[in-house]
């Protein structure tokens, strides 16, 4: 795909519509798009690399936006393989072209290039370094665990770009994206980064420093307008703030009573509040949704049968997910399901305790098999809770 950046700032990325699993965990419907640049100056320095699903059309693209020109730099952000794995290629094919990364890049470096000496070949930046390119000049900023160690970005001053790295990346390939970018920005930021909200932080408080007019993240769109409201949200993001103050019920069942307790619960809820509410079934839904969705609201009840003395194994993946993602500042209800010996909620509670400031709402519904009019008092008492 041709995305214009300006003269002198090309586009050199792929787009790729046939990977099953990015990560091999992440439905992309839409695709990923592995993206790199190139800045041609009296110098001209090539921005990341790309997967190496990709290679051969990256190194059509380099060469076009190249135009007989020899790359003087890559400057490498980041070395997760969607971006690094094309180091040694390109190296090979400009003997000359020195690489641009920090101490952490160039340790870690041979781990997955073990039989190429990239010695003489390195040009090793540190917090406020600059290169200059001729008008261009990066300066680099270290963004440590963000989400990788070596992890860095580069401001452009001529030009103000922004190289964010994974930062403000999106699902979608550039020819499929949704209209709404922070529906998969969303996404991809709690899978990916969401644990590391503190390492975000402190790199966008580097950036409040900047004036940037464009942000080049190594997937998804360039973002080039309103970019105080993308800005705003990766803040948001970033403090574990909630960004909709509604309820996400998450759900799961083996034979569908638990569901139908989920769903009247959806319907008691809603009748109570303007709130946005949204419900999931575990079983059936994307699992990184469903993760994007808890981040998202203020608010979420979690639904599960018992099961084998503790909870059903989907609601304990989802649980298990949301600890190491980082999940915090919450209020959370409890609603169990058993038929002999319930144990779903002693389970899920002890993985909310373990969470940061998770509030769990005293009343917890337990359900013998299947919903009686007995719970229904019950199920109010809890949306009380969870709305108070
Ligand atoms: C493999 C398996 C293990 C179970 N383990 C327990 C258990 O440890 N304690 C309990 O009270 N019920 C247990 N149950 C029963 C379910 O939790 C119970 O029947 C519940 O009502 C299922 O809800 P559902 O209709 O939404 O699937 C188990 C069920 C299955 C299939």
């Amino acid at each position: 795909m041709q995305v214009k950046i300006s003269d002198s700032i090309k586009y050199i990325g792929v787009d790729d519509k046939t990977i099953d699993l990015f990560e091999s965990q992440y439905l992309v419907p839409n695709g990923i798009s592995y993206n790199s640049y190139l800045i041609v100056d009296e110098k001209v320095a090539i921005m990341d690399t790309v997967d190496k699903r990709k290679t051969d059309e990256w190194l059509e693209n380099l060469d076009r936006e190249l135009n007989g020109r020899t790359p003087d730099y890559l400057v490498i952000s980041h070395l997760e393989p969607d971006h690094a794995s094309n180091i040694k290629v390109v190296s090979e094919k400009y003997p000359s072209m020195k690489l641009v990364g920090n101490a952490k890049t160039f340790s870690m470096l041979p781990q997955f290039f073990p039989d190429f000496d990239f010695a003489d070949k390195t040009v090793t930046v540190k917090e406020g370094d600059e290169l200059e390119l001729g008008s261009h000049k990066l300066t680099f900023i270290m963004a440590p665990m963000v989400h990788w160690p070596e992890v860095m970005v580069s401001y452009e001053s001529a030009e103000k770009v922004l190289f964010s790295a994974d930062g403000f990346g999106t699902f979608g390939a550039l020819d499929a994206q949704e209209d709404d970018w922070a529906c998969e920005a969303r996404r991809y930021y709690f899978n990916i980064c969401g644990k590391y909200g503190v390492q975000v932080q402190n790199l966008l408080k580097k950036a409040a420093k900047l004036d940037i007019r464009k942000i080049c993240p190594l997937h998804g769109p360039v973002l080039d307008e309103n970019l105080g409201w993308y800005i705003g949200l990766y803040n948001t993001w970033s403090k574990y703030e909630p960004e909709t103050d509604g309820v996400f019920i998450a759900y799961c069942s083996v034979h569908g009573n638990t569901a139908k307790a989920a769903e009247k619960l959806c319907e008691i809820i809603k009748s109570k509040t303007d709130k946005k509410v949204s419900i999931a079934d575990l079983s059936r839904t994307d699992l990184a949704e469903d993760i994007e969705d808890a981040f998202r609201f203020s608010r979420m009840v979690v639904i599960a049968p018992s099961y084998d003395g503790g909870v059903f194994p989907i609601m304990n993946d989802f649980l298990h997910h949301l600890k190491i993602k980082g999940y915090k500042n919450r209020k959370v209800a409890m609603v169990e399901n058993g038929s002999w010996a319930p144990s779903a909620a002693k389970t899920m509670r002890t993985y909310l305790e373990e969470m940061k400031n998770v509030e769990i709402c005293p009343t917890v519904v337990t359900i013998r098999s299947a919903m009686k009019e007995e719970n229904i008092p019950q199920l109010e008492q809890l949306s009380d809770e969870i709305l108070g």
